[in-house]
């Protein structure tokens, strides 16, 4: 079912001390001042050896959920280095960020190994993030459309409806990552718009309204109002402001 979902992505920033501060300040935060019948699910997605710590440390309300930023597409065995979906859903995770433009454009993670990520997450019952979005280049072009597609084509529309109910899109124009260059409210919407009716013809209109679809790119607690409004925006990835505790609640506060 369609949610509001506020995800903050720290990536590869804070230390374990740092981490743990940080996800007490937010949490107090949003505990005093997101009252009264709030729908947004606010998901904390901090480095893996934080992972633990910082579910342990969630409230337990229906509210808060733990994600993991990546996931080995392997089930176990010997991946050095790797960390598994069973392991990510052992210490409390419910969400796994798949196909950031970073681990695309850095760490080579193309469409296969994506599908294959995407099943190993959902066989251990976790629910994907799967991300998509186009460089400048492609959008200067006149080619985000197409890009996006075939992005969700080759990426993402394999799976089967069952899986597919569990998947949370977000949108992440390349050029608005870290850049302070937030894609205008009215450009994320036609997106999203276009990409729930990509999920309408890859699956039906109900797949369609009940997916979740995030904006992320340099979203903050000025823009953020903004964008949520748009009728295709259910809510945010947020990197930057998600590691300063007054900002990502003011984010989290903006429906
Ligand atoms: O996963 C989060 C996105 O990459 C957005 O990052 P940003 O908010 O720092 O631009």
């Amino acid at each position: 079912m369609r949610k509001n979902i506020v995800a903050g992505n720290w990536k590869m920033n804070t230390t374990y001390q740092d981490g743990l501060a940080l996800v007490s300040e937010i949490t107090n935060m949003v505990q005093d001042e997101v009252t009264g019948p709030n729908e947004v699910q606010v998901v904390i997605c901090p480095p893996f050896p934080f992972l633990a710590a910082i579910g342990k440390q969630l409230p337990a309300s229906s509210r808060f959920h733990l994600g993991a930023q990546n996931c080995s597409q392997k089930e176990s065995g010997a991946y050095t280095g790797e960390v598994s979906a069973k392991m990510l859903e052992s210490v409390g995770c419910e969400y796994v960020i798949l196909g950031h433009s970073e681990r695309r454009q850095y760490f080579r993670e193309d469409d296969e190994l994506l599908s294959q990520k995407l099943k190993a997450v959902l066989a251990a019952g976790l629910k994907p993030i799967f991300c998509v979005g186009e460089s400048l280049e492609t959008r200067e072009a006149d080619d985000t459309f197409t890009f996006i597609g075939k992005q969700l084509q080759d990426g993402l529309f394999h799976l089967s409806n069952e899986e597919f109910e569990q998947v949370v899109i977000a949108y992440e124009p390349i050029w608005a990552i870290g850049t302070g260059k937030t894609a205008t409210s009215a450009q994320a919407q036609e997106v999203h718009a276009f990409i729930r009716e990509q999920i309408a013809r890859a699956y039906d209109a109900e797949a369609a309204s009940n997916t979740s679809i995030l904006y992320g790119g340099s979203a903050n607690a000025q823009n953020a109002r903004e964008l949520f409004s748009q009728p295709d925006v259910d809510g945010g990835l947020i990197g930057g402001a998600s590691l300063k505790s007054r900002d990502f609640t003011e984010i989290i506060k903006s429906f």
